[in-house]
């Protein structure tokens, strides 16, 4: 069985590195010597304690790293040199995104080649060291208010949140931490509001540049830059945790005193500025000016990273990691528009059995969650490898996030018009540790090989040891009658024994495939289940949202009309106020020019009133008599008048005697 070479529908090259292992268990995997430079199979057998299995698989890689391998041979034997330089991109052409990723059980060893240890550096930053120094000397000045800043803020179709790597650190511990290492950008004043929650307690947990792993050094590594182009390094980090994805650059890790700030879930879309590619939207991103900066950057985010220790691995990563470095690249001279190209290393976290973790809670939920996630990067790239084997299967990555995020840049696509039409380079470093759980190894290797074979090792049976000494006893026995001679009896009974010992083999293939396909039905199953949990989840969690908005629009639209109500309420009451003021002003005016005191009559002044009225009356009577009187003396009318008319303008009181009296 030969290494298939890479079809243009793969989408990996796999390679297997085994680490040393610390289990007293017995090994159960072997390395078949390679017969060109470096071995490419590998073979597991279960340990003889297992009677119910024999079957041995074998299968095949692009490389095996064994158990002496170093850092630097993993940097330089599986090909991601060659990636970063198709990165960078060829002169006058935009580079092409690549993707580095580990899988294996949990403990197997993915961190330590991604990340390093104290003492080795991981791929990680062997690649970034090294994109660096290709272009360090065509780093673009990207200072807040330079147009380069604005230009790559403007060119990134993202949505992201955009800063140069001094005003990032500074804002995020405020213990000037640019001062910490040489760098090319001028201290920015940027607007960097969104960190300013965060206390700078922790600032001295981030280790200097200086104090981290120096080792192994890629100074001979040298990758031509584009001699026209010039270049910006711009790093994010994100992971997938409960298949939600989580900025890791938000600054969350230096808040931890504001246990209160909940981290927002970042989309995984397509934006307006990028409508045919999907991207990981709102992420934080920052410009590094140096790999100095690039490091301070790097531990920020996995100081976030979310580790919490299980029984299978005491520093354990509960979440799929991803480093995402982009290469941003333009004309130096023409200062034309800029083109991206990305490099993503990603570290999975780790397969684990709930048995052995010995979690509980929501580590067990996380447990589940991470295992389900990397079922179905399992069933993709099993696709890929029966893929290889002439099958055109569509390799179902839209099941999860996790696989989302690995696979959608790895087809080309038709619509796709822009500088982004190869499709992702990319690269698979399966670890395994070959004294470890077998089950869990098998599993892996199972679905992550380029290619498998079965075999059941043929043990001569009983009947067989006993038919052989038969044989030999009478094999040279024959009858004059011409029946079957005991020895073509031996024959046939050879054969029929051959026979038995094939079917016997084949029985045990299948016992193996079955076993296989009955996991993979209990898996899709469990899939299935957690699928339909997972729309219950939605389901539920859009009623929530779509009641929560409702709420809050019915809340909204009530206050306004309380403050409408109110409002007119108290225009009602200030038109009153102000009518009755008038009419209070009114009548008061009035009052002022019109009041008019009455006062009871004088007793002493109502008696000469009454006493004036009597006399009155009396002299109207004596009146009346004397004018009877003088009528009935005049004979004439004429003289009557006459007398009258002459008597009518005398006074009467002179007439009568009154006021003559008095006077
Ligand atoms: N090749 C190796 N050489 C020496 N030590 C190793 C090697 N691989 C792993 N180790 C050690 O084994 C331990 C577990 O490794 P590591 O954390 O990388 O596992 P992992 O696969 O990332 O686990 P998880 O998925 O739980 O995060 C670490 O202490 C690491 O240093």
């Amino acid at each position: 069985m030969e290494p298939p070479p890479r079809p243009s529908s793969s989408l990996f090259d796999v390679f297997l590195r085994l680490r040393p292992s610390n289990s007293g268990d017995a090994r159960f995997l072997s390395v078949e010597e390679g017969e060109g430079n470096h071995p490419t199979h590998i073979t597991i057998k279960p340990s003889s304690a297992d009677n119910r299995k024999r079957a041995v698989e074998r299968f095949a890689f692009t490389q095996v790293f064994e158990e002496d391998a170093r850092q630097m041979d993993l940097f330089k034997g599986t090909g991601v040199i060659p990636m970063i330089e198709g990165v960078m991109g060829a002169p006058g052409h935009c580079g092409r995104d690549g993707l580095l990723a580990t899988l294996g059980c949990t403990g197997s060893g993915k961190s330590h080649t991604i990340l390093g240890t104290k003492s080795q550096r991981g791929l990680v930053q062997m690649t970034l060291d090294v994109v660096f120094q290709t272009c360090e000397d065509q780093l673009v000045q990207s200072f807040y208010g330079a147009p380069a800043f604005s230009s790559l803020a403007t060119a990134d179709v993202s949505e992201a949140h955009m800063f140069t790597a001094t005003a990032y650190l500074d804002s995020l511990y405020g213990d000037n931490q640019s001062e910490r290492f040489p760098s090319r950008a001028q201290t920015p004043i940027p607007d960097c509001s969104i960190f300013s929650l965060g206390g700078t307690s922790r600032s001295n947990k981030i280790p200097r540049p200086s104090t981290l792993p120096q080792t192994p050094s890629v100074a001979d590594i040298q990758i031509p830059a584009d001699p026209s182009a010039e270049y910006a390094v711009v790093m994010s980090m994100y992971e997938v945790y409960n298949d939600r994805i989580f900025d890791l650059l938000s600054g969350n890790a230096t808040r931890k005193q504001h246990p209160s700030v909940k981290r927002r879930a970042l989309l995984f879309k397509s934006t307006e500025s990028s409508p045919e590619r999907k991207v990981v939207a709102g992420l934080t991103k920052i410009i590094c000016g140096s790999f100095e900066e690039a490091m301070m950057v790097l531990e920020t985010g996995l100081m976030e990273r979310k580790v919490a220790g299980t029984g299978s691995n005491a520093v354990s990563s509960r979440s799929h990691g991803f480093f995402s470095i982009e290469v941003k690249k333009r004309d130096a001279e023409r200062k034309g528009p800029w083109s991206s190209s990305n490099l993503t290393i990603v570290d999975l976290a780790g397969s684990e059995r709930a048995r052995n973790a010995k979690t509980a809670g929501e580590t067990l939920a996380e447990a589940g969650k991470i295992n389900e996630s990397l079922m179905y990067l399992g069933q993709c790239m099993q696709m890929q490898s029966d893929n290889q084997g002439g099958s055109k299967n569509i390799v179902p990555f839209r099941q999860c996030k996790l696989t989302e995020l690995l696979f959608s840049n790895s087809f080309p696509s038709s619509t796709r018009h822009t500088q982004h039409h190869q499709p992702q380079k990319s690269i698979m470093v399966v670890t395994a540790d070959p004294q470890g759980d077998f089950n869990a190894t098998s599993q892996i290797l199972r679905y992550s090989a380029l290619a498998r074979e079965v075999t059941v090792p043929r043990i001569p049976s009983t009947t067989q040891t006993i038919l052989a000494g038969a044989t030999h006893r009478y094999a040279n026995t024959t009858t004059s009658s011409g029946r079957t001679t005991p020895s073509a009896v031996l024959e046939e009974l050879e054969g029929a024994n051959a026979e038995i010992a094939r079917l016997a083999a084949e029985i045990e293939i299948f016992a193996l495939r079955l076993s296989e396909e009955t996991a993979r039905r209990k898996a899709a199953e469990s899939s299935w289940a957690a699928a339909e949990d997972h729309m219950a989840d939605l389901e539920q969690e859009i009623r929530d949202e779509c009641y929560q908005e409702m709420e809050t629009a019915v809340d909204q639209e009530r206050r306004r009309w309380q403050t409408a109500l109110d409002n007119e309420q108290d225009n009602q009451q200030a038109h009153l106020d102000s009518k009755i003021d008038v009419v209070i002003r009114a009548t008061k005016a009035q009052l002022k020019q019109e009041v008019k005191v009455y006062e009871d009559p004088d007793p002493e002044l109502r008696d000469r009133v009454d006493e004036l009225e009597r006399e009155n009356e009396v002299l109207k009577a004596r009146l009346e008599a004397r004018e009877r009187e003088a009528h009935q003396r005049t004979a004439s009318p004429v003289k009557r008048m006459r007398v009258l008319k002459s008597k009518k303008w005398e006074d009467p009181e002179r007439t009568l005697g009154f006021g003559v009296d008095d006077e």
